[in-house]
C-alpha cells in the first residue's frame, strides 16, 4: 500500500545552483556573515526528510555559486537544463535553489523562455542553514509543496518565500535584512501553509506557455547594460557602456524613469548610433515608467520599461533583442512581457 501512496506523488526534480541556501556560517549566531554556495544539494534534500510525503524529489547540482556571480552563460545553462527536464515525461514539476540577490532575474529569464506549463518555482534563503532561525528549510518544502501541486499548472515561474507564493516577474528583493525579503509591488499570488497552496490571483503578463521567446532557439545573450542616475550624474558611464559594444543601456532613472539634462544630448547621439536607450526607473517600492511622460519617447526613439525594475528591464531587453532590435517591437514586448 505503501508502494501505491509513494507511485501517486509528483516527480519533482530540485536543480540546485548554490546561494545562501547552500550556506554555512561558522557559528548559529551568524545570520549576516557566512559562506554562501558550500552545502551540496543531496544534504539540502536529507535535511528535511518531510519532502518525501510532498513528492518523489531527486536532486541536481547545475553550479554552486552566490548568485551575484552568476554569468549570461549561467543562465543559459539553467534555462537549457529547466527546459530539458520539463520537457521529460517523469518529470512533473521543477525547483530551482538559487541565490536571493539575482533571483528575480533567473526567475523572469525563465518566465520568459521556458516553454512550458509545468509548475517552475524558484527558491532561496535569506539565512544560511547553519543560522539561528534559518529560513531556507521551510521555503524549499514550500518550494516543492507548489511544484508538485496541480494548481501551479500554467501559472509562470514562481517564488515561494516566507510563505508566499510570488510571480517570478513582479518579485524583487526589497531588503537584505530580513526573512520577509521578496515583495511585488502587485502584491503575491497566493500563500503555502503547512505544504498545502492557497491562490488568491494570477499573472496579467505573458508568460511560458504564451511567451513568443523558447530557450531552444536562444544561442547566445546579447551585451545589455544598466546605468544609474542621481543628481549631478554625468554621461561618463553611459559612453563608456555603449564604447565597450552594449547593443541596449537601461537607464535606471530617478522617479518616472526621468533624465537628467546633463544626460539628454548622450542618450540621442547614442540612440543614433544605434544603441537601444530603455527607461527604468530605482526608486524602491517598484517604479512605473510612463511613455513621453518625462521624456519625448517617440521623437528620441527611445523605449520605457514599463514597470520592470532595471535587473529585469535587462533581461527582457536581452531576450527581446534575440528576435528584433526594432524600438516599436521592443516596446510592444516591454508592454506584454
Ligand atoms: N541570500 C542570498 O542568497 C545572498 C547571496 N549573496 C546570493 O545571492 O547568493
Amino acid at each position: 500500500k505503501e508502494v501505491e501512496t509513494q507511485t501517486k506523488l509528483a516527480n519533482v526534480v530540485v536543480l540546485a545552483t548554490g546561494g545562501t541556501i547552500a550556506g554555512a556560517g561558522a557559528s548559529a549566531a551568524n545570520s549576516a556573515t557566512y559562506q554562501a554556495a558550500k552545502v551540496g544539494i543531496e544534504q539540502l534534500i536529507a535535511g528535511i526528510p518531510e519532502l518525501s510525503k510532498l513528492a518523489n524529489v531527486r536532486g541536481e547540482q547545475v553550479m554552486q555559486i552566490a548568485s551575484e556571480s552568476i554569468t549570461n552563460d549561467n543562465l543559459l545553462q539553467l534555462g537549457r537544463r529547466v527546459s530539458e527536464l520539463a520537457d521529460s515525461k517523469d518529470v512533473d514539476g521543477i525547483v530551482i535553489t538559487h541565490g536571493t540577490d539575482t533571483l528575480e532575474e533567473t526567475a523572469y529569464f525563465l518566465n520568459l523562455v521556458e516553454k512550458t506549463d509545468k509548475p517552475i518555482i524558484v527558491v532561496g534563503s535569506m539565512r544560511p542553514g547553519t543560522a539561528m532561525s534559518a529560513d531556507g528549510m521551510l521555503n524549499l518544502y514550500n518550494a516543492v509543496a507548489v511544484a508538485s501541486s496541480k494548481e501551479a499548472h500554467g501559472k509562470g515561474v514562481l517564488v515561494t518565500m516566507n510563505d508566499e507564493i510570488q510571480s517570478g516577474r513582479d518579485v524583487s528583493k526589497m531588503i537584505n535584512i530580513k526573512t520577509e525579503a521578496f515583495k511585488s509591488a502587485w502584491g503575491p499570488l497566493g500563500m503555502v501553509v503547512e505544504g498545502k497552496s492557497y491562490w488568491f490571483r494570477l499573472p496579467a503578463k505573458r508568460h511560458t506557455m504564451d511567451s513568443e521567446f523558447d530557450i531552444k532557439n536562444i544561442k547566445s545573450l546579447p551585451d545589455v547594460e544598466i546605468a544609474y542616475s542621481y543628481g549631478n550624474v554625468s554621461d561618463t558611464a553611459y559612453k563608456a557602456l555603449a564604447q565597450s559594444g552594449a547593443k541596449a543601456i537601461i537607464h535606471a532613472g530617478t522617479g518616472n524613469g526621468s533624465v537628467s539634462s546633463r544626460v539628454v544630448p548622450s542618450l540621442q547621439a547614442l540612440r543614433k548610433d544605434g544603441v537601444q536607450i530603455i527607461r527604468s526607473s530605482h526608486v524602491n517600492a517598484g517604479g512605473f515608467v510612463l511613455r513621453n511622460a518625462e521624456q519625448p519617447d517617440d521623437k528620441y526613439d527611445w523605449v520605457v520599461a514599463h514597470d520592470l525594475n532595471p535587473q529585469k528591464a535587462r533581461i527582457l531587453a536581452m531576450v527581446a533583442l534575440t528576435k528584433t532590435n526594432d524600438s516599436k517591437e521592443l516596446q510592444r514586448m516591454f508592454w506584454e512581457y
